[in-house]
């Protein structure tokens, strides 16, 4: 069942040692088959030198699986719990990419320092602690704590405008229409993250942010919205 999406979501993990994001067993990346209500998700522990496409899991939206002989990410509740609470992303990467991971030990958002960065993330990248066993388990009215979709609600963050979270003292998650633009985002994410922090280190007095309007220019033009200085045309 559902091969095709095995195979998109296996090539997707391959996508992560090939890009430096991860090491030995670390990371993972999934994309959901929303008319099915499954996602398809990397085993837990499984080294990417061997892993195959059938190893691929299929779970469903309350992280049990359907369809698989190994044990699925022991990140699966995070991403189950994305898929339930945002309905238009439709892949989801965690990684221990080394730039991102050190801003999120640091407990510090990626700041929007450059066009690079507002390419792809209309703002800060925000840091929010692990989800709470209540919102795992589907209580998520009950949290009132700074978790990650806490966060962003708080916030009124649009999660396709800002593609990614650092969960504090962990690493970051970045999420898309599908797998690839997941991976796209996590890509984007450490180099980012690593631009910030030598632009942090050179330039210590002043604020490093990039101006609304650049952030604006840059992120609508590619996005689909005509900006102009200070003013977004909807
Ligand atoms: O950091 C951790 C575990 O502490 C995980 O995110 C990472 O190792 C990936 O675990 P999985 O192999 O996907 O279960």
């Amino acid at each position: 069942m559902l091969e095709e999406l095995k195979q998109t979501v296996y090539e997707a993990n391959m996508a992560l040692p090939a890009n430096n994001l991860v090491t030995l067993t670390w990371g993972n990346v999934s994309q959901i088959d929303r008319d099915k209500g499954v996602f398809a998700i990397k085993p837990s522990g499984v080294d990417y030198n061997a892993l195959k496409p059938e190893d691929i899991v299929i779970v469903d939206l309350d992280g049990h699986v359907v369809e698989g002989n190994l044990n699925p990410s022991s990140d699966t509740p995070t991403h189950a719990f994305l898929y339930r609470h945002w309905p238009d992303i439709g892949g989801i990467v965690h990684t221990h990419s080394k730039w991102a991971v050190a801003f999120a030990q640091a407990g510090m958002a990626v700041p929007a320092a450059g066009t690079t960065h507002a390419d792809t993330f209309y703002g800060d990248v925000p840091v929010a602690d692990k989800l709470t066993k209540e919102e795992v388990e589907g209580a998520y009215e009950l949290n009132t704590g700074k978790s990650i979709a806490r966060v962003f609600d708080r916030d009124h963050i649009d999660p396709m405008a800002i593609p990614g979270v650092l969960t504090n003292d962990h690493g970051p998650f970045t999420w898309g229409e599908n797998a690839m633009a997941a991976v796209h985002n996590a890509i984007v994410l450490d180099v980012v993250s690593e631009m910030a922090y030598h632009t942090m280190t050179l330039d210590t007095a002043t604020d490093v942010h990039v101006p609304q309007y650049l952030l604006d220019k840059h992120y609508f033009r590619k996005h689909g919205k005509n900006a102009y200085y200070g003013q977004v045309q909807s």
